[in-house]
């Protein structure tokens, strides 16, 4: 028996041995990797027939990567360069699915880790979508309108031969929003003459876009925190809930803490954070962000009950649930230590892996309560997808009847979890349940599909 478990160990050591060898400096991408393999054991020793067929060692490959050069000309007549990125990570479910990420920071190693994510998160949907992601090291900050449309129409010159309704369908993600959405569907029908709705999702109400598509990533997140009360007999009634971030997952997310009665009291930006003890304006966020694309810091010029802290950790306002919403890596070890002193009960991943090793370790050793982002942001994918139903019967969805759908989805992920968990011997994991049943029915289906 213990001779088995060490073989099973080892075979997913050499596993990840070989993605270090082979992705070299893609730490993010390693990490992603790494948290995956640490769930698998009992999967693997239960099933061999999924090291028979190498099913881990494939879906650690993406079947396709695709690296280009995106020219425009600024404003001032400047020609720019930049590069672009999608990363067709696994289409055993359906066509390729996940979001574009325009942000300085994007390289191989980043979209990599989304794309590798975003299998596994596709799957707890119970969608038929597969993985993907993509982006450029594109920085939309401080441009102007016609420099983003001329980079969106360059990005898209060359991404629309690997794209379609049947092949990779891409959305939003960090600075690509409607606005982006909007310019790239354009240049898409423009130059394939057509117009396949079902080839990007997250766009406007008016051209093919879905009610709650806007929403559904930070909704989503509250729906699977409000699962994990309501089985404890408990709410967000009276709570006090800090979130990172300002942008769409944030917005969204402190929307719904609102309605369901808790009380966001601190979210933030790049530049810092701010606290408003008296539950964060969200209408004063959305003009900010959503309308003047300004930074946090002015939420606190116009209300001076509260408080704008350029250094320093938002997750050193005490608070009983913490939703990091802004980007990986946001929230360490020493930062997770804090919230468990100051009494933190919850913590849900709005973002894709947020939260480092070290702060997961911390959690789980204080006995907080830990949602992964693969299962508590999957609702943005979810509602992606449910766009994709509605253009595929050109139907238009009501608001209520979207949001109830999503309500069932992200219901159902969090029981997915929760049953698997119990099934492998691991009560109460969710990492372990969401990774493990993400896992499965992807590697289900790649054995019956062969090997390709
Ligand atoms: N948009 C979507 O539907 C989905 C997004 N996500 C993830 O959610 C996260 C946020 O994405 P969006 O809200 O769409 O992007 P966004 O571009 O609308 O907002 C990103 C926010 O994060 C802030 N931010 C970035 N780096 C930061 C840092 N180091 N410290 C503090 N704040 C920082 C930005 O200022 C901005 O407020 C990302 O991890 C993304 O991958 C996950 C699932 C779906
Ligand atoms: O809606 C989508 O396809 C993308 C969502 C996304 O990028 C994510 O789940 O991280």
């Amino acid at each position: 028996m213990k001779e088995r478990g060490n073989r099973v160990k080892d075979t997913l050591r050499d596993i990840y041995d070989e993605v270090l060898r082979r992705n070299p400096g893609e730490t993010e991408f390693h990490q992603s990797v790494h948290e995956v393999l640490d769930s698998l054991g009992p999967v693997v020793d239960k099933h061999p027939e999924y090291t028979d067929a190498e099913v881990i060692r494939r879906m650690c490959e993406p079947e396709r990567q695709i690296i280009f050069r995106v020219p425009w000309v600024d404003d001032s007549g400047q020609v720019q360069v930049n590069r672009g990125f999608r990363v067709e990570f696994s289409s055993a479910l359906g066509p390729y699915k996940g979001g574009l990420r325009f942000h300085p920071s994007v390289y191989l190693g980043i979209v990599k880790f989304l794309g590798f994510e975003q299998i596994f998160k596709n799957s707890l949907t119970g969608l038929p979508i597969g993985g993907g992601k993509g982006g450029s090291d594109f920085d939309p900050k401080g441009r102007s309108e016609g420099e983003v449309m001329r980079f969106c129409q360059s990005f898209m010159t060359e991404l629309y031969r690997h794209i379609g309704e049947y092949t990779d369908v891409p959305a939003g993600d960090i600075g690509v929003g409607g606005r982006e959405i909007g310019y790239l569907f354009g240049q898409y029908k423009r130059i394939t003459n057509r117009y396949e709705s079902g080839v990007l999702t997250g766009k406007g109400l008016t051209w093919g876009g879905s009610q709650v598509r806007t929403e559904a990533t930070g909704y989503g997140t509250v729906f699977f925190v409000d699962e994990i009360l309501r089985s404890r007999g408990d709410s967000f009634d009276g709570k006090k809930v800090v979130v990172s971030g300002s942008g769409n997952v944030a917005i969204y997310a402190m929307e719904k803490v609102a309605q369901l009665g808790g009380t966001v009291i601190a979210c933030s930006d790049s530049s810092g954070y701010v606290v408003d003890e008296n539950g964060i304006d969200l209408e004063l966020v959305k003009e900010l962000k959503e309308v003047k694309r300004a930074r946090i810091s002015e939420y606190a010029d116009t209300r001076p009950e509260a408080r704008f802290i350029a250094n320093g950790s938002v997750w050193d306002v005490p608070c009983e649930i913490a939703l990091p919403c802004a980007t990986q890596n946001e929230l360490d070890g020493s930062s997770a230590k804090v919230l468990v002193q100051n009494g933190c009960r919850i913590v849900a991943e709005g973002a894709n892996m947020p939260c480092t090793p070290d702060a997961v370790r911390a959690f789980t050793e204080a006995g907080v309560t830990f949602a992964p982002g693969k299962a508590a942001n999957a609702g943005g994918v979810a509602t992606s997808a449910l766009e994709m139903q509605q253009n595929a019967s050109r139907d238009s969805w009501s608001f209520e009847h979207t949001e109830e759908r999503l309500g069932e989805i992200m219901r159902g992920i969090h029981d997915r979890c929760l049953e698997t968990a119990d099934e492998y011997g691991v009560e109460g994991n969710y990492v372990a349940g969401a990774n493990i049943a993400g896992f499965t029915q992807v590697a289900n289906a790649m054995l019956a599909l062969g090997v390709v």
